[in-house]
């Protein structure tokens, strides 16, 4: 078979599936495209998406494009194939579900698989001539992430020294203020990155904090106080939570940006300031303009450059670094997620986004146990996720005749014989299926004899009958 080079012509438009965690990851690519026509995924070198990993079959799953959709088929190899954590035959997948392959996990993404190609999860650049060129290296400071956090994270630097103001949209902790501070760092403005939670601040009181006041400008102010635009002169003020600014306010901001102008509380002459704006807000502005709620001339003035911060769901790339990088920020600059650790954290949705990763991280350098990160340090909402996790899809599960809730943290077999091998000799491990080379070696040697190759296989011979079907095979066909 011809090996092809990572990334070609022939590959589909972008399709293929981006590493998001093994054990080993520094022996696989980082991403791999998948083809149309089909593509294996397997142990075997030749295979289209050779998985160096022991839990793979040689031939362990196929991606294939049939009437329009993409679908993943497991090949019958050993331990089974996973989709989104549920054991599967053959399923459609879609953008960003999670495909497991032995000890090894992906997303499947429909785009944009050559894009991946270059950075590692532990944040390693790979510089390889087979891979297309690559966008010129910059340093991303205090962000950490794979691809797609990168290119967040370089629309900002390109941008860094201009006087454009920046709207960065996204959930709450997918990390609007990071990439705040960040802009600033690259800004190389002289004076201090200030935040002010506009939601944090009653609306009365939104005014006085920003602008300040003079003394007497109302009861109990009985002295001048500088307002947060002017200690933030020279800098960047990062107005998060922007989308629950009051209206009233929002008509003195506009005015000081356009301007560059303002007047404290009370006071008569206006003072100059140049302050970079950069708004934050997991609020659909959009909607806000359309209920009058936000002001449209606002929204045009803030939004002179955005970055909409994706939720870590949509990222899981990001992970592992992630994880080394928050852990190193808790003191521990060691740590080693288990496989079964990190099996769960790429399985859940991570609601609160990064914070909630954080404080996973935080948890666990408190608790100093040792590097290693592990079920222990998971949050019951995580471990109760996993509960499900390596159920057997229904379609499967009736198939096979088995409990449909055999496993929770699936373990492999790690270092197999050849795959299949133990089928002939003796019982097939459970929730296995055999190849269909083994099943036709078995029938070959027992001359079409179905329950004596059941009896080999350590299964019934409805069961046998089944895989049979499958794959097509006759008995008739082995004997005689
Ligand atoms: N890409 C990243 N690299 C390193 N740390 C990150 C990254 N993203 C988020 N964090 C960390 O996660 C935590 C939450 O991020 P941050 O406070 O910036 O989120 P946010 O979107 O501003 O949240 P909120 O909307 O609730 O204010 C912070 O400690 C931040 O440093």
């Amino acid at each position: 078979m011809q090996i092809r080079a990572p990334f070609s012509r022939q590959d589909s438009a972008g399709a293929g599936l981006v590493l998001l965690y093994a054990d080993n990851y520094e022996q696989f690519r980082p991403a791999y495209p998948v083809l149309e026509q089909g593509s294996v995924l397997g142990r075997d070198p030749t295979a289209d998406v050779s998985v160096p990993t022991r839990s793979a079959s040689r031939h362990h799953a196929r991606i294939e494009r049939r009437g329009g959709v993409w679908v993943l088929t497991d090949l019958g190899g050993r331990n089974g194939t996973l989709c989104n954590g549920e054991f599967v035959t053959e399923v459609p997948i879609a953008h960003l579900d999670q495909v497991r392959v032995g000890d090894a996990i992906f997303k499947f993404v429909e785009r944009d698989v050559e894009s991946y190609a270059r950075y590692r999860i532990d944040g390693a650049t790979l510089e390889a001539q087979e891979l297309p060129e690559g966008p010129p290296r910059f340093s991303m400071g205090r962000i950490v992430g794979g691809y797609q956090t990168r290119s967040l994270a370089r629309s900002l630097y390109e941008i860094a020294r201009s006087e454009l103001s920046v709207l960065i949209r996204g959930e709450s902790g997918t990390g609007k203020e990071i990439f705040a501070q960040q802009l600033h760092d690259w800004s190389g403005r002289r004076g201090p990155f200030l935040a002010v939670n506009c939601a944090a601040i009653p609306a009365a009181l939104v005014e006085g904090e920003l602008f300040g006041h003079r003394r007497g400008a109302f009861s109990g102010a009985d002295r001048d106080r500088a307002g947060i635009l002017r200690a933030a002169h020279e800098g960047t003020l990062f107005l998060d939570e922007i989308g629950d600014m009051p209206a009233e306010a929002q008509a003195k901001l506009l005015r000081v940006i356009q301007s560059k102008e303002f007047t404290p509380l009370g006071g008569t002459q206006s003072e100059r300031i140049d302050v970079r704006i950069v708004a934050a807000t997991h609020r659909d502005l959009d909607k806000l303009q359309q209920t009058g709620a936000f002001r449209a001339d606002l929204f045009g003035r803030l939004n002179e450059h955005s970055v909409t911060l994706p939720p870590l769901r949509e990222r899981k790339e990001d992970m592992f670094l992630l994880c080394t990088a928050l852990a190193a920020r808790h003191g521990r600059s060691e740590i080693r997620p288990s496989m079964v650790a990190m099996t769960a954290l790429l399985h859940h949705d991570f609601p609160y986004n990064v914070r909630e990763l954080e404080a996973l991280l935080k948890r666990w350098a408190a608790a100093d146990r040792g590097a290693e990160f592990g079920v222990q340090d998971l949050s019951d909402i995580i471990r109760d996720r996993m509960k499900t996790y390596g159920a057997r899809g229904a379609a499967l599960a009736s198939q096979l005749g088995e409990d449909s809730r055999a496993t929770v943290y699936p373990q492999y077999d790690e270092e197999p014989a050849e795959d299949g091998a133990s089928a002939p000799g003796g019982p097939l491990p459970p929730r296995t299926t055999p190849e269909e080379s083994v099943l036709r070696d078995l029938l070959a040697r027992h001359q079409g004899n179905v329950a004596a190759v059941a009896r080999v296989l350590g299964r019934d011979r409805v069961q046998v009958h089944r895989w049979m079907r499958r794959y097509n095979l006759k008995a008739d066909a082995f004997r005689g």
